[in-house]
């Protein structure tokens, strides 16, 4: 509870006073069951006269509509706290994910990070909007009015606990099976969010691939995994769940029977007795209320668990150095690294030097693109160390190290939003005239004129209302807008076509001029006239230097090059054999 409400902010005031309104409505609540009594008493002993029956239902309408006013007025504000706290809560773990690995964040899926954002932060509204500032005053006060009770008769007390075993028997044997099957209550949401999320994102290869029934059968498995173990876990509650519901608030269960027959011997009077009743029931509308919560409880105690572990994650090592180095060489020193037990790169060492253009190449899975992420720190390299002008990219802090590098990707990711507003990803506060001039450097200024509405067209959910070719140039664009002295660019002219080509590599070399520039392509003609290029092989850097001194001295990168010409070829071939048909 406390590690929720640190996220609160200025809305722990709008939860404490929820709080302290509701404490207040409750025991209002329970006053007209005093006055009833009372009456009843009055009219037991002496006939009561009608004002005395008009008093109190008067004082019973204003209890009521005090008990009204405060508790409504109470849930307002902990509805206005709790969502402003989720909010909080929801800014937070963004900023966190932002810090850790994003190697890990990538890797967890998109579903899971859904739920936690969503269904798990959501969870939380429960806890603060209700479990706190009603669950508090609906627990405390039916021990309030069983103190009155035995208090008025002890033996009534003890009476009026009889409804208690149930309450704690169910609540006992519900809690036990909560905690044992929550992790894999949450292990089966995630994976249903997961396999929702995949299959909504792969109809287009589904399709395409008529895959439509096994990929179905997949979805409704999980579906009927999720469905089949919710039910299983129901049906194993449900008992449990009944009796704290029917047993607990039954408080007069021994009160009324033993009542009467202690009423009939002489030792109890009937004022008492009624007395006892009246706060005995009382208290069966905070109870339902309290009772209500208890289901719940082992959701939100693992909700809590989850994302307390989500955010204490730990951040990919960073630094306070916040000034900008000197000079911008990029240095990989001995560098390993490893996913999970798995080394993709092993004592690799190069360097890229500002100014000029680094290649890496090699085989497919040689550890290019782990190489290049690394640069821009997905993930700490197990051994060894990647420098900026000599110092550790751990030392820079993590903004520092952003605004160094722009990285563009093959499949960059395009925010639902309009082309000016991706664009401005690279430059909050880039003017139309800069964006048009970084458009006409990555060469999509013509085609995004062309669009209904120009810079201002939605380009839709991951960029999908564009083809490959214009997202990509889009993400060049802004990176072209970052004007970042590092770029790294893993095979990021992987979509274009032969007459955006030349277009695109003119721009490339504008945008990386006298920058320090790591770049991985297949087309190994694209990097031909870069001045160092590494070879990658099996996560080992085998060789290096221009395209002549390697044809020369690594076979593996003449394997490489007779490969990339063939593949040229033959796409050259199947352009002309379509242009023919
Ligand atoms: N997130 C990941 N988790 C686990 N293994 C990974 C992950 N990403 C890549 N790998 C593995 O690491 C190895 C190197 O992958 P990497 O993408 O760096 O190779 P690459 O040389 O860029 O390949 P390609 O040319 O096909 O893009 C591969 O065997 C790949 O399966």
């Amino acid at each position: 509870m406390a590690s929720i409400l640190k996220y609160a902010g200025k809305y722990r005031r709008h939860i404490f006073t929820a709080l302290a309104l509701i404490s207040i409505s409750v025991p209002i609540g329970v006053v007209p069951y005093f006055l009833i009594s009372g009456l009843i008493g009055k009219y037991i002993s002496e006939a009561a006269a009608m004002a005395d029956v008009v008093r109190t239902s008067a004082l019973i309408l204003i209890c009521f509509t005090a008990k009204y006013i405060l508790y409504g007025e109470g849930l307002n504000l902990s509805h206005e706290g709790a969502f402003g706290t989720l909010y909080n809560m929801r800014v937070k773990l963004a900023d966190e994910l932002m810090h850790q690995p994003l190697g890990e964040v990538a890797d967890g899926g998109t579903g899971k990070y859904k739920k936690s954002f969503v269904e798990e932060i959501g969870r939380i509204e429960l806890m603060l909007a209700h479990m706190l500032p009603e669950g508090i005053p609906n627990l405390v006060m039916p021990f309030i009015v069983l103190a009155v009770i035995f208090v008025t008769d002890w033996r009534m007390g003890l009476l009026s606990l009889a409804s208690l075993p149930f309450g704690i028997i169910g609540m006992g044997i519900m809690m036990k099976s909560g905690m044992k099957k929550m992790p894999l209550y949450y292990e089966s949401g995630a994976k249903l969010n997961n396999a929702v999320v995949e299959y909504v994102s792969g109809m287009e290869v589904i399709k395409i691939f008529g895959q439509t029934t096994s990929s179905f059968k997949k979805y409704s498995d999980t579906v009927e995994n999720y469905k089949v173990f919710t039910l299983d876990w129901f049906r194993e509650s449900w008992r449990s769940m009944s009796l704290v519901y029917a047993g607990m608030p039954c408080t007069v269960l021994l009160t009324l029977p033993v009542g009467a027959i202690m009423y009939y011997n002489g030792t109890l009077d009937l004022n008492t007795w009624i007395f006892v009743l009246m706060l005995d029931l009382s208290m069966s509308g905070p109870l339902t209320r309290v009772i209500n919560f208890f289901p719940m409880f082992p959701q939100v105690d693992y909700t809590v668990k989850q994302l307390e572990a989500l955010y204490s994650a730990e951040d990919v090592h960073s630094g306070n150095i916040s000034e900008l180095p000197e000079s911008y060489d990029v240095e990989f020193k001995n560098v390993t690294f490893a996913y999970k037990d798995r080394d993709v790169l092993k004592n690799v060492s190069f360097k890229a030097e500002q100014g000029k253009k680094t290649a890496l190449v090699g085989e497919s899975g040689s550890g290019k693109s782990t190489a290049a992420r690394l640069t821009v720190h997905y993930w700490d390299v197990s051994d060894g160390s990647i420098t900026i002008d000599g110092r550790d990219i751990r030392e820079y802090t993590f903004d520092t190290l952003m605004s160094m590098t722009a990285y563009v990707a093959q499949d960059n990711f395009l925010f639902r939003g309009t082309i000016a507003d991706n664009l401005r990803m690279g430059k909050k506060d880039a003017t139309m005239d800069e964006m048009i001039a970084a458009a006409k450097a990555a060469a999509c200024h013509d085609f995004i004129s062309k669009l209904p509405h120009g810079y201002d067209t939605e380009v839709g959910v991951l960029g999908g209302k564009l083809s490959g070719g214009e997202r990509q140039r889009i993400t060049i664009a802004r990176a072209i807008l970052k004007n970042a002295p590092i770029i790294i660019l893993d095979e990021a002219t992987a979509y274009t076509d032969a007459e955006n080509e030349e277009l695109i590599t003119n721009a490339l070399n504008e945008l990386t001029k006298g920058r320090t520039v790591i770049m991985i392509a297949h087309r190994l003609w694209t990097i031909a006239d870069a001045d160092n290029i590494v070879v990658l092989e099996s996560g080992r850097a085998s060789a290096n230097g221009t395209h002549d001194e390697l044809m020369e001295s690594s076979s593996i990168y003449r394997r490489l090059w007779q490969m990339s010409l063939e593949a040229g070829n033959w796409n050259i071939a199947v352009k002309e054999d379509s242009e023919n048909v």
